[in-house]
C-alpha cells in the first residue's frame, strides 16, 4: 500500500499524442492494481497523477497499458512511463519503464522497469514469461527474406509500408525525404531542358549541370579533378578508403611489357622503400555491362599502383585497365607521361571502377545490409529489458527503411543503377554476391583491417587514424555497459538470448558468414564487446565515413563516372571526342549529381552519434558510461578540428559531430 506519482511521457514527433484513451496498470512482486485512469496522451507533453493503492503490490516490476479506442484507432509514441514511490518510512523512489515504441490497437503492453534483466533470475520467472511472449510477438513482425540469392538477408518488406511502424520514419524524416526526391526529380527535369540545345562535347559543358556546387569541397573537386595527388589523395581519404592496400609484392596480374623496365625498376624500388601502395578492381572482372536505353555500357577492372611520396602525397605511377587473358596477355599500361587525355581517360575508368565497388561492397554491403541484418537479429532475439538490445536499439534507427527504399528505388528492376550505372541491369547484384564471399569480420573492425591493408601510422591517412581513434572510444562505450551487466565470462556463456543473437547473426542473416571468421557463439565478455562494438562502428562511423563524400566527391561527374559508354581504350591516342563519347551523357550525369546528392547531404533531422535522447538504461551506473562516451568523442572533435586546420583538405567525416547515431539515409 502507499502514494505512487505516475509520469506519462509522450514522444516529441507529429503525430505521437493519441484522441484514444490509455488505461494503466502497476505490477508488483505480490500484486497488481489497475489505475482506473482515463487519459488522452499529447504530443510532446508529460502527464503526471496521483494515486493511492491500497493493496501491497511489493516491488514494482511492470507497467501495463492499453489504448482503448471507441471509433477511431489513433496510435500513440509513448516515449516512457516513470513511477515515483511514496511508502512509509521510506524515501521517495523513482522507477523507470521505458518504451519509446508507437502503441497501437487495443492489446495490453508490458513495460519492464529498467533494471529488470538484472533481477530476472530472482523474479518467479515473471520477467522470463515476459520475454517469451514480446519474442514470440517479434518474430511475427520482424521476418528474414532472401531479396537476391548470395547475399546477406534482409526484412521481410516488400516496400516500406509493410514494414512495422516502430520500423518506419518518423514523420519529419518521411517529409524530409520525399520532399527531397520531388526537389531532385524537378532539378533533373530543368537541367534536361536546360542542356537540350546545349553542346556536350567537351568536359567542361558538364558545367552546364553542375549548379553551384553542392559543397565547397565539390566545387574544389571540378578545380582539381585533374591533378595526380588529388587523385590519389581520394583513395587515403575520399568517399571510398577502403580498398587502398600497402603493396606486399608486385600484383601477378601486372605484366610488364617489353620496353618498359625502367618503369618495373621504379616500381621495385617503391616497394623495397616501403612505400608502394595498389588498388586492385579485379571483382569487376567479367561483370556483365548494363545496357542502358538500347546503348551497350562498358566495364573495366582496373589495377592501379600508387608511390607514398615523403610529403605524404600518393601519386599514381601506373594503370591497367584490363587483366591479362587471352585475348589481350599483355594488356597496355597506362602512365602519368602518357599523353594527357589518355591518362585521363585511364583514371576516369579507375574512378568508375571505385564508384562500382564503393557503392556495392563499402556503402551498401558493408554498412547498410551489415546494419540491416544486426536490426532483424536484434529485433529477433533479444528482449526490450536485454542490455545489448538497449545498447543497440538507438543505432538501428531507420536503418529498415532506408534500406528498404534502396531495394525498390536504387538497385531495384528500373531503378538508379538500372538508369544510370554500368554495373546495373544484373551486374550490380554479381558484384553484390562476389563483394559478400569476400565479407570478413576482421575487414568490419578497423585496427584488424587498416593493419592488414598496411595502412596503420601512415600520417596521410586520416581516414585510418580517425578510424582507430573512433573504434577504442567506441570500444570503451560497450566495455563499460558491458561490465556493468555482465560480471564475469560465465554470464556472457550462460545468455540464451545472446547466444541466439550471434547465431542469427552470423549463420542465418550473414548465410554462414563462420567461414569468414565472424563468431557462432560468445565465449567471453572481451569476444562481446568487440562484435558489439563492430555493429556500432558499422552504423555509425564507417557509414558516415562512405556516404557523406557523396556529396563531395560524386556530384563533379567526371572525377567518378557512374557509368562509360565506350569500351576502355587499348591504345594511347585518346582524343577528346572519345572521352566524351564515353563519360555518362547528360542525362546519366544529372541522375548521378540527383542522387549523390540525395544520399550525401546532411540529414537535418540526424542524432550525432552517442547523443540520442531515448534513455533505455537508468542508474547512476549507464550514464556514467554515456557521459564518458560523449567525453572522450567531444575530445576527437576537438583533436579533428585542430588537425583540421592544418589542412589544404580537411577531413571531416569522422568528425564525431558529423557522425549519425544510426544510417538513416
Ligand atoms: C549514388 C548511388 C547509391 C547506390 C546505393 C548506395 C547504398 C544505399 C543508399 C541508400 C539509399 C536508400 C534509398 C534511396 C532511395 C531513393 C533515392 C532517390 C531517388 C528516388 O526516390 O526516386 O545509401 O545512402
Ligand atoms: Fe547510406
Amino acid at each position: 500500500m502507499g502514494r505512487y506519482r505516475v509520469r506519462v511521457a509522450t514522444g516529441n514527433s507529429a503525430f505521437s499524442g493519441s484522441n484514444n484513451q490509455v488505461q494503466l496498470w502497476l505490477v508488483g512482486l505480490r500484486a497488481e492494481v489497475e489505475l482506473g485512469l482515463r487519459l488522452r496522451p499529447a504530443r510532446g507533453q508529460m502527464e503526471d497523477f496521483e494515486v493511492d493503492v491500497s493493496e501491497d503490490l511489493g516491488p514494482l516490476q511492470f507497467v501495463k497499458l492499453r489504448k482503448i479506442h471507441l471509433l477511431i484507432k489513433d496510435a500513440w509514441f509513448c516515449n516512457h512511463i516513470t513511477v515515483w514511490v511514496f511508502e512509509q518510512s521510506m524515501e521517495e523512489k523513482e522507477i523507470v519503464f521505458p518504451c519509446y515504441r508507437w502503441v497501437e490497437g487495443d492489446g495490453i503492453i508490458c513495460l519492464p522497469e529498467t533494471t529488470a534483466w538484472m533481477i530476472r533470475n530472482e523474479s518467479q520467472g515473471l520477467f522470463q514469461k515476459h520475454q517469451e511472449e514480446e519474442l514470440k510477438a517479434r518474430r511475427t513482425l520482424y521476418g528474414w527474406v532472401s531479396w537476391k540469392k548470395g547475399i546477406p538477408l534482409s526484412v521481410a518488406a516488400a516496400s516500406e509500408k509493410d514494414l512495422p511502424l516502430d520500423a518506419r520514419f518518423h514523420e519529419e524524416k518521411k517529409v524530409d525525404f520525399e520532399r527531397t526526391r520531388v526537389v531532385g526529380v524537378t532539378e533533373i527535369a530543368l537541367k534536361r531542358l536546360y542542356t537540350l540545345l546545349s553542346s556536350w562535347n567537351s568536359l567542361e559543358d558538364f558545367d552546364q549541370i553542375f549548379w553551384g556546387g553542392k559543397s565547397a569541397l565539390a566545387k574544389r573537386v571540378r578545380l582539381s579533378w585533374k591533378d595526380d595527388d588529388f587523385f590519389g589523395y581520394q583513395f587515403l581519404n575520399g568517399v571510398n578508403p577502403t580498398l587502398l592496400r600497402k603493396s606486399s609484392s608486385l600484383p601477378t596480374r601486372l605484366v610488364i611489357p617489353p620496353g618498359t623496365e625502367d618503369l618495373k625498376a621504379q616500381l621495385e624500388r617503391k616497394l623495397q622503400e616501403g612505400c608502394l601502395f595498389e588498388v586492385d578492381f579485379s571483382l569487376l572482372a567479367g561483370i556483365q555491362a548494363n545496357v542502358i536505353q538500347g546503348e551497350r555500357q562498358h566495364l573495366a577492372a582496373p589495377l592501379l599502383m600508387l608511390k607514398m611520396e615523403p610529403d605524404g602525397k600518393l601519386l599514381p605511377m601506373v594503370i591497367q585497365l584490363q587483366l591479362p587473358g587471352s585475348d589481350s596477355p599483355v594488356p597496355p599500361l597506362f602512365l602519368p607521361s602518357d599523353p594527357s587525355l589518355t591518362w585521363l581517360l585511364a583514371k576516369a575508368w579507375v574512378k568508375n571502377s571505385d564508384f562500382q565497388l564503393h557503392e556495392l561492397q563499402a556503402h551498401l554491403l558493408k554498412t547498410h545490409l551489415m546494419a540491416e541484418v544486426f536490426a532483424v537479429a536484434t529485433m529477433r532475439c533479444l528482449p526490450g529489458m536485454h542490455p545489448i538490445f538497449k545498447l543497440l536499439i538507438p543505432h538501428l534507427r531507420y536503418t529498415l527503411e532506408i534500406n528498404t527504399r534502396a531495394r525498390t528505388k536504387l538497385i531495384s528492376n528500373g531503378g538508379f543503377f538500372d538508369q544510370a550505372v554500368n554495373t546495373g541491369g544484373g551486374g550490380h547484384l554479381d558484384v553484390l554476391r562476389r563483394a559478400t564471399t569476400c565479407l570478413t569480420y576482421r575487414s568490419l573492425c578497423p585496427p584488424d583491417d587498416l593493419a592488414d591493408r598496411g595502412l596503420l601510422g601512415v600520417p596521410s591517412a586520416f581516414y585510418a587514424h580517425d578510424a582507430v581513434r573512433l573504434w577504442d572510444i567506441i570500444s570503451r562505450y560497450v566495455q563499460g555497459i558491458v561490465q556493468l551487466h555482465y560480471l564475469e565470462d560465465e554470464v556472457v556463456r550462460s545468455d540464451p538470448e545472446l547466444q541466439a543473437w550471434c547465431r542469427e547473426i552470423t549463420e542465418i542473416g550473414l548465410c554462414k558468414a563462420q567461414e569468414r571468421g565472424f563468431p557462432v557463439s560468445f565465449q567471453s565478455r572481451d569476444e562481446l564487446c568487440h562484435f558489439v562494438t563492430m555493429c556500432i562502428f558499422t552504423c555509425t562511423a564507417q557509414h558516415s565515413a562512405v556516404n557523406q563524400g557523396q556529396l563531395d566527391w560524386y556530384t563533379w561527374v567526371p572525377n567518378a563516372p557512374c557509368t562509360m559508354r565506350q569500351p576502355p581504350p587499348t591504345t594511347k591516342d585518346v582524343t577528346l571526342e572519345m572521352v566524351m563519347a564515353t563519360m555518362p551523357n547528360v542525362h546519366q550525369a544529372c541522375i548521378q549529381m540527383t542522387i549523390s546528392w540525395h544520399l550525401g547531404r546532411f540529414q537535418p533531422d540526424m542524432v550525432p552519434l552517442g547523443h540520442h535522447k531515448e534513455q533505455y538504461f537508468s542508474g547512476p551506473g549507464p550514464q556514467a558510461v554515456l557521459n564518458r562516451f560523449q567525453e572522450d568523442l567531444y575530445t576527437l572533435e576537438r583533436e579533428i578540428v585542430a588537425r583540421n586546420e592544418s589542412l589544404d583538405l580537411p577531413y571531416e567525416y569522422l568528425k564525431p559531430s558529423r557522425i549519425e547515431n544510426s544510417i538513416t539515409i
